[in-house]
């Protein structure tokens, strides 16, 4: 079978890869996506007749779908995960590599007529704006239906965007884009009947970084397989932004108004299930401030001409983690899944077509858990996988940013990095400059989360949230940090924060209640940007006095605001050796100065 008897393109880049993919794997049919209405309708339809997906009820839910997992695929497989480079070095010592060729081969021998029996759906994308000055395509080559139905809901997506590209190849312009390879590696022989869940046990997530390239295969979970996402918008952007100046990061991006009209945008680097999409939708508790969302997940952001930092979402849907969203902690999501036109996958399924997960009110009586199994309140197993998740359109968000839509993006005023910590670390503290403020990024550590497979609750240092995603040495991307506060004019770059919602108390309950009353920090942080907020000078940082926040309303005694906001100097000195060792990992690409900001903190705490 050839594409082009099909193809609605002439791009010839693209028919040569769509070919070699097809000659490669040999799917029975070839389907180029456009992106319409009718397609969504089709393909999810299909996805019902299958069984992969369940229609939910649309008086509830309109145009929404049920899905669940083989027990096996639920999570990102950061163990399966490469980076290729040609150079060894250049993955550095966070990331598994291979020589790229080995792995080209290797890989090739499992898509081999891998596609036989399914249809291979080509996705033509972009992440970011189709109108920016390079926008950033991709096309996604997938035998996955549920992969295609959740790429549209994620990313811009058809017909649009293969013009958008023949345009500009027209034009002589250099159309760069970025070849995706999916497969859920489950051939169907003749007479063989699909499953709803299809996948292997062997699974590679492979990112070719030099000739900016991603072939993944066996998994059909979210950021294994919507390569647009983690794959292409941090491992590849963050190589591209290296070489050209700029930085792609695993941050939210919020507009926060205050009662006086003045707006302020902030970033924040939270690792994979904690926190970014709560903070991103946030209603403040604190009377006339404001929230309004541009991102959840990632941000591309580049030093535009006037100094500042300008960031951008390069996505088109949110991948939430379902369970503990409702109407308290995150009443934005709610509203924008119960709009409909959205996809779950690993929660509980109710009697009445509608879905249920931890945390939700009102659990059914009874419903069909994520396993399949019969589940009631009095189950002693859980209704949903804890990284269960809802995809829905950003544009469904009544909250979303008008901004979300200018291809420039918004100016950045706070960068805020944190985690998930017991312990040690403060609610929230500002940095002393850029170099410190790169230095907590470093350093970050958090309790590992069900988003990767692995073990849950283990401290672990996770570098600006991007310990899974940076797609090259993480020496070199310390050092890129560096460089974009050295080059540029650090008074009009972000102020940089730290922060930890999960601190707890001797009985193990958070000290801060956190969602809603977040809002609260982040008055403190806009009002130490416009120089009206009292902060103490700690050895790890700017820390407010209780009173610098605002307090109004809060339910928590003077006793536990004092013990969220506490910097224990012995719980500190004990990070210092774990930091060292960190550090040591990365030899001679660890950039001096923060070894000199270890020294610094060390110092500081007394030695
Ligand atoms: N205690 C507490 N829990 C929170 C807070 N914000 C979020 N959570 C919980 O943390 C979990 C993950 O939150 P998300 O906002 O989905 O995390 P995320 O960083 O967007 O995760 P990814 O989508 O995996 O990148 C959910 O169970 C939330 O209920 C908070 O302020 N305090
Ligand atoms: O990428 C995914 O699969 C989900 C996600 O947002 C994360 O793990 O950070
Ligand atoms: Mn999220």
């Amino acid at each position: 079978m050839t594409a082009e008897t099909q193809a609605p393109t002439t791009h010839q880049g693209i028919l040569d890869f769509v070919n070699e993919v097809a000659a490669m794997t040999q799917p029975d049919r070839i389907h180029w996506c456009t992106g319409s209405d009718e397609e969504w309708t089709e393909i999810t339809d299909a996805l019902v007749a299958t069984g992969t997906f369940t229609r939910l009820n649309p008086a509830i839910k309109p145009n929404s779908f049920y899905a669940a997992s083989d027990p096996i695929d639920v999570a990102r497989v950061e163990d399966r995960t490469y980076i290729c480079s040609v150079d060894k070095r250049d993955a550095g010592p966070t990331n598994n590599w291979m020589d790229p060729n080995e792995m080209k081969d290797l890989m090739r021998k499992l898509y081999a007529g891998c596609m036989r029996g399914r249809t291979m759906y080509v996705i033509p994308f972009v992440m970011g704006h189709l109108e920016a000055e390079k926008p950033m395509f991709g096309v996604e080559i997938t035998d996955s239906a549920y992969v295609t139905a959740s790429m549209r809901v994620m990313a811009r997506m058809g017909t649009h965007v293969l013009r958008r590209m023949e345009e500009l190849d027209a034009a002589g312009q250099d159309v760069h884009w970025v070849p995706a390879l999916h497969s859920v590696g489950m051939p169907l022989e003749p007479g063989q009947a699909d499953v709803a869940w299809p996948c292997n046990d062997t699974k590679y997530i492979v990112q070719f970084p030099d000739e900016r390239a991603i072939w993944s295969f066996g998994s059909g979970y979210g950021g294994n397989a919507l390569l647009g996402k983690k794959c292409y918008a941090l491992r590849i952007a963050s190589v591209m932004a290296r070489d050209e100046g700029w930085l792609a990061e695993h941050m939210l991006i919020l507009k926060l108004t205050s009662p006086q009209g003045v707006t302020k945008y902030v970033a924040a680097a939270f690792p994979s299930a904690c926190g970014k999409t709560n903070l991103a939708m946030l209603e403040p508790t604190i009377p006339g401030w404001k929230v309004e969302t541009l991102g959840d997940d990632i941000a591309w952001m580049r030093v535009g001409e006037d100094g500042r930092l300008w960031a951008v979402n390069p996505e088109y849907g949110f991948f939430g983690v379902a369970p503990g969203t409702n109407e308290h902690t995150n009443p934005n999501a709610m509203k924008t899944i119960n709009k409909g036109n959205s996809v779950f996958t690993n929660v509980a399924l109710t009697e009445d077509g509608d879905i249920w997960w931890e945390g939700l009110e009102n659990p059914p009586a009874k419903a069909t858990s994520w396993k399949g199994e019969a589940w009631t309140p009095e189950s002693d197993f859980l209704s949903s996988h804890p990284n269960s998740r809802y995809c829905t359109p950003i544009k469904q968000c009544d909250i979303l940013a008008p901004e979300y839509d200018d291809p420039r993006g918004v100016p950045i005023d706070a960068i805020l990095f944190g985690g998930r910590r017991k312990t040690t670390v403060p609610l929230v503290f500002e940095a002393r400059d850029w170099t410190h403020g790169t230095f907590l990024g470093a350093t970050l550590s958090s309790e590992t989360t069900a988003a990767a497979v692995g073990a849950v609750g283990v401290v672990r240092r996770d570098p600006m949230a991007m310990l899974p995603f940076i797609g090259y040495n993480a020496g070199d991307y310390f050092n890129h940090w560096i460089t974009v506060g050295k080059d540029n004019d650090a008074a009009k770059l972000p102020k940089i924060f730290y922060v930890n919602w999960f601190r707890r108390d001797d009985k193990g309950d958070f000290l801060w209640p956190g969602f809603g009353e977040n809002s609260r920090v982040l008055k403190w942080v806009v009002e130490r940007i416009d120089g009206q907020a009292a902060a103490v000078e700690t050895p790890i940082g700017h820390v407010p006095p209780p009173e610098a926040l605002d307090t109004d309303g809060l339910d928590m005694t003077a006793e536990q605001l004092e013990a969220a906001l506490a910097v224990d100097v012995e719980e500190w000195k004990a990070e210092i050796p774990q930091i060292q060792e960190w550090f040591e990992k990365f030899g001679d690409d660890l950039p001096a100065v923060l070894w000199t900001e270890l020294d610094g903190l060390r110092a500081r705490l007394g030695g």
